[in-house]
């Protein structure tokens, strides 16, 4: 008995020592980070909390909206002042959050072949987009980037003009409803985005112009609400809390009803391959024996009235054009033959059903988010901006009235003004104002070393706000991006689509379907903003949406 008592008290001391041993490590190295972070432009936050009391109104409840206001002050008030230095700290507790915020310092993350791991806010991103590219990690990244970036071949762009002139025309005829009459536009624009980007990768458009209230597409806009209030309340970022509360339940019926409409199109493009395979005989229009055929064009034609899975469905296109080898494969094929073709023996390059599904789920919120906003955006500016708008009509005018419609790719690719108009609405609201990376070696910018393994934001949003390189940086000048004065503009100095590696796959395609919606809309109405754009507040969400109705007028022209 007397033993075992001493075998607890022992036990007591070992247990209490390395509780101690612990402490004092944990202290010891907080310290050594503070030490070592403390020489970096920072604000004095306060001892425990750091600066998270300068951007929360309460500690023990979330208003996200003041929250997110207080944040975009928080930038301005203090890192832009200190932009010369390139890096700026926050506190959050005891962690440090290091931004890098001119292009000199942005540069040596984003130049670099190192630092291709994505931050801790894409974990906010996992339940909708799985590990597709955008989130995917980098060791599995390198070889799906390979795979997946011949779908953006120019030729591909170039055969995607004719879906995207369709859905540019479903805006005119939603438009021609309204004339004389205010619109908002905030989650309109968004709307034909996704219907342009379902069409163009998948084949199938779930008219969310037309259709706003189908389950799809409430679930697509529902979501990018509920994750927001998810990153803001701590709470909720465990799933066992979250999942729990009625937020998380609604949460998770969006993703089910997401991934049921991928599923659905992802299936008739599997049946429709495995059919041609077995016409084929076994012989794919690679000359792989067992190998998979590429319709090279999608399986189910884009249909203005299918907005649910069911009606996706009817959408079968037998054309026999399908085997036309001049055509390259677009995602669908690649994603498809990845996944069905015995020969692909490396196990980096084999796509099973998970796979290809967040790949689709990447695609379409990838592909249709952020450009609806900086259409959002380019419509409220044209509106306060009507002599700019007038340049850019006048030059779509001379450009494309003697082109029969739908154009082509370097038919947009001529308007040059037009193309300065969306870089300067991208530059003064960038669609995604903050990236992550965790570093894979120190990196060193004058005198500050940030250490391998920290998890560094790129203020793209500070970037673009650069004095130096963009005077007056809060005036709406599209001039800037003029052939001429472009080129005064350094590498890594302007980054709405990120840049190096890991940049968009997308932008290409991004300024023809701005260009081609502009285009569209301007040859038949005059756009005046009901507010200034100053007005219009706005937060760092994942995509820098506005927060307040964008109402514009519409005219005929
Ligand atoms: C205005 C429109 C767009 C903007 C501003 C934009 C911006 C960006 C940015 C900033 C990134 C890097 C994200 C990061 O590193 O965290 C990115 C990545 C990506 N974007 Fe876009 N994007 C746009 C349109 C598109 C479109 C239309 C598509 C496809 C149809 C697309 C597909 C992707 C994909 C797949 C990635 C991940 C690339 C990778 O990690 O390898 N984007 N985009």
């Amino acid at each position: 008995m007397i033993e075992y008592s001493l075998l607890l008290v022992a036990l007591n001391r070992l247990i209490i020592t390395l509780a101690l041993l612990v402490l004092i490590k944990f202290i010891y190295n907080y310290f050594k980070v503070v030490r070592h972070f403390s020489k970096f432009p920072h604000v004095k936050g306060h001892c425990i909390l750091g600066n998270l009391v300068d951007i929360k109104t309460n500690l023990l409840k979330s208003d996200e909206f003041a929250e997110q206001q207080l944040q975009i002050q928080f930038m301005q008030k203090h890192a832009q002042p200190v932009q010369k230095e390139g890096v700026f700290l926050a506190w959050i507790f005891c962690k440090p959050m290091v931004f890098l915020t001119n292009y000199q310092s942005i540069k040596l993350v984003l130049s670099s072949s190192k630092h291709l791991e994505k931050g801790d806010v894409y974990y906010f991103w996992h339940p909708q987009m799985g590990l597709g590219l955008l989130t995917q990690h980098v060791n599995k990244w390198r070889s799906r980037r390979k795979m997946l970036e011949p779908a953006f071949h120019i030729d591909n762009l170039r055969n995607s003009v004719e879906t995207v002139g369709k859905h540019a025309d479903s805006l005119v005829k939603y438009f021609q409803g309204h004339v004389g009459t205010v619109l908002d536009v905030k989650e309109l624009m968004p709307r034909a985005a996704l219907d342009i980007v379902c069409d163009t990768v998948l084949g199938v458009s779930p008219d969310a112009i037309n259709v706003p209230n189908s389950s799809y597409v409430r679930a697509i806009m529902n979501l990018k609400k509920r994750v927001i209030t998810r990153l803001f309340n701590p709470h909720y970022w465990l799933d066992f809390i979250f999942y729990r509360a009625q937020i998380g339940k609604e949460y998770k019926k969006d993703i089910d009803t997401i991934n049921a409409f991928s599923t659905q199109v992802i299936n008739e493009w599997k049946s429709r391959a495995v059919k041609e395979k077995k016409m084929m005989n076994g012989n794919d229009l690679n000359g792989n024996s067992n190998g998979v055929t590429l319709s090279s064009k999608p399986a189910i034609n884009g249909s203005a009235g299918a907005h649910n899975p069911s009606e996706a469905n009817s959408q079968v296109d037998d054309d026999d054009d399908v085997f036309s080898s001049k055509k390259r494969p677009n995602l669908m094929d690649i994603l498809l033959r990845h996944h069905l073709d015995d020969s692909i023996t490396d196990e980096s390059l084999k796509i099973d059903e998970i796979d290809m599904q967040d790949e689709v789920n990447t695609f379409i919120e990838a592909g249709h988010d952020p450009a609806g906003v900086v259409l959002t955006w380019i419509m409220q500016l044209l509106g306060c901006h009507t002599d700019i708008q007038e340049r850019v009509y006048n030059e779509i005018k001379e450009t494309l009235a003697d082109v029969p419609f739908p154009y082509s790719w370097n038919d947009l690719a001529n308007l040059t003004y037009t193309e300065a108009v969306i870089k300067e609405c991208l530059r003064i609201r960038p669609p995604v104002p903050f990236l992550q990376r965790i570093l894979d070696e120190d990196v060193t910018y004058g005198p500050y070393v940030i250490p391998k393994g920290e998890c560094v934001t790129l203020s793209i949003f500070s970037l673009h706000q650069d004095p130096e390189i963009y005077p007056e940086p809060h005036v709406f000048n599209p001039d800037r991006f003029l052939p001429e004065q472009i080129k005064s503009i350094p590498p890594f100095a302007f980054l709405p689509f990120s840049g190096g590696k890991r940049g968009c796959l997308g932008q290409r395609f991004t300024y023809m379907e701005l260009k081609m919606i502009l285009s569209r809309l301007l040859l038949r109405y005059r756009f005046k903003s009901v507010k200034p754009f100053e007005s219009i507040p706005y937060a760092f969400e994942l995509v820098n949406r506005p927060k307040a109705p964008v109402e514009i007028l519409i005219e005929q022209r």
